[in-house]
């Protein structure tokens, strides 16, 4: 484990030298980087000579207290998602689990930006869209990601633009990685939502057919998720701000189905014959049927010539019938992606000479996180650590010929009752708070890194008012 290798854990038991599991003493641990629903998430470098300072994200999902631990089913299938070897999808260095309650920790190659913060930083800090040449290049490798995990029968389930993250400085400057695939089995049991943490879980990504509360869902959900994104990268803002309902199980999410309609026009049976079998169509006939949306267009919204081939791709993704919505593979074969200016491998380069470089923020970095997810500046607490993979049947199929259907069948993500609703006044605009390289920070800079987190996991798709105009209108 750190060397970016998918070598196991073996050990269990803490060193004498320190009292940190061993696994754990293979890195410096910097700092908190990230808070997500289930977890927190640190940067780390490894100490191996072979690997000195490579920098490491680790995810550390912590049990809830009514929960029974993670099955060795889930922990097989996490096991499993270290073999996926793609460039566009964000390796899975190692797994450990905390015997002692069943903490789990997985250990990622560590990427500088995401999709959120390149967003941010173009609508609060640049005040300018994205070039062209960006655009086409993140949405051409994000699909490829996808692609390989649609192949594999890896259904994402959770796409929003902090799971899309992209390298920074480096070989792979500039290059997707998808993160957090094939996770949401293990989130859904018996992972839960930390109650404590308040974080909200966002439904503006979130497919029709799920909102219409559809229980079997495919790949198509994922290509939902791709349209919104491909939207926000062309406006800076949420295509679907809708505000959520809290409720312990599948609430119907009313208000984000009208942001849908309001701008795709309502769904009828002609255009999607089976929606009438899902539940909430028939729960909820007087608000879904009852509504007529009018002046629904969505080429108004994010500014394209309905003509454009970026606008024809955008409106297949957003497709409603699931079985006519575009799917990755005919993605990458579309129109837009063989027009000027063609997509590249470092999409944050710029696409014309003299064009001037974007220096995107690093991360900020909160140091005064413990490893344990406390508030404060002490040394990590212990945990004790063990092979995940040991006395697992399964754990390292080395022969696997077929793909395996993970994620085709099973519940949404609930967030937990005592979340925090939306806070939907304005929260974005807060900036500062960046680290440049990753170094520790002064504890006041440390922080504004930890409000900056706070904060941004208040604002998942930074949907807030205020938005800057769209600069330019764009023809691609
Ligand atoms: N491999 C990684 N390298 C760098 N940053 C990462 C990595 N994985 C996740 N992050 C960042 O850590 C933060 C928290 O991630 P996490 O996946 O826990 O939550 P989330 O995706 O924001 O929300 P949720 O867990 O609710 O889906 C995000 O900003 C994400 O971009």
């Amino acid at each position: 484990m750190g060397d970016g290798t998918a070598a196991s854990t073996t050990n269990r038991g803490h060193s004498s030298s320190s009292n940190k599991p061993e696994w754990l003493q293979q890195y410096d641990l910097i700092g908190k980087i990230g808070e997500g629903t289930y977890g927190l998430v640190f940067l780390a470098r490894t100490k191996s000579a072979a690997n000195r300072g490579k920098s490491i994200a680790i995810k550390k999902f912590k049990q809830s207290k009514d929960g029974d631990g993670v099955s060795p089913t889930a922990i097989r299938e996490i096991m499993l998602l270290r073999e996926i070897p793609h460039e566009n999808v964000v390796k899975l260095v190692n797994v450990h689990i905390n015997h002692a309650d069943m903490s789990l920790y997985l250990a990622f190659d560590y990427a500088e930006h995401d999709l959120y913060e390149i967003i941010r930083h173009h609508r609060d800090k640049l005040n300018h869209s994205i070039n062209q040449y960006t655009v086409k290049s993140l949405l051409w490798q994000l699909l490829n990601g996808l692609n390989y995990l649609h192949s594999n029968w890896i259904i994402h389930r959770d796409l929003k633009p902090s799971n899309i993250l992209v390298m920074g400085d480096g070989e792979e400057h500039g290059v997707v990685k998808v993160a957090d695939f094939g996770l949401a089995r293990i989130y859904q049991a018996p992972l839960k939502p930390l109650s404590e943490n308040g974080v909200v879980v966002t439904i503006w990504y979130r497919a029709p057919e799920l909102l219409l509360g559809a229980k079997h869902y495919t790949s198509a959900v994922d290509m939902w998720a791709v349209g919104c994104i491909f939207a926000e990268l062309l406006t800076l803002k949420p295509l679907f701000q809708g505000a959520e309902v809290k409720a312990m199980s599948n609430p119907f999410q009313l208000d984000q189905l009208d942001k849908i309609f309001k701008v795709l026009g309502h769904p009828t049976l002609e255009k999607w014959p089976t929606l009438a079998n899902l539940p909430h169509w028939h729960q909820d006939v007087q608000h879904i049927q009852g509504h007529k949306y009018d002046n629904a267009s969505l080429y108004n919204v994010v500014h394209l010539p309905p003509k454009s081939p970026a606008y024809d791709l955008l409106s297949k993704m957003l497709e409603y019938d699931p079985r006519k919505r575009i799917t990755a593979a005919q993605a990458l074969e579309h129109e837009y992606f063989r027009i000027e200016p063609l997509h590249g491998r470092n999409a944050l380069v710029p696409c014309q000479p003299g064009e001037k470089v974007v220096n995107y923020p690093t991360r900020p970095v909160d140091t005064t996180t413990d490893f344990e997810g406390t508030t404060s500046i002490q040394p990590s607490q212990p945990v004790s650590s063990g092979n995940a993979a040991g006395g697992m049947p399964g754990a390292h199929p080395s022969n696997r010929s077929v793909p395996r259907p993970m994620n085709v069948v099973g519940m949404q993500r609930m967030p937990h009752q005592s979340m925090q609703a939306y806070n939907l006044t304005s929260q974005a605009g807060m900036g500062g708070g960046m680290n440049p390289g990753g170094i520790p920070m002064q504890r006041g800079a440390a922080a504004q890194a930890h409000q900056q987190q706070h904060l941004r996991r208040k604002d998942p798709g930074m949907g807030m008012p205020g938005y800057p105009p769209q600069q330019r209108s764009r023809r691609f």
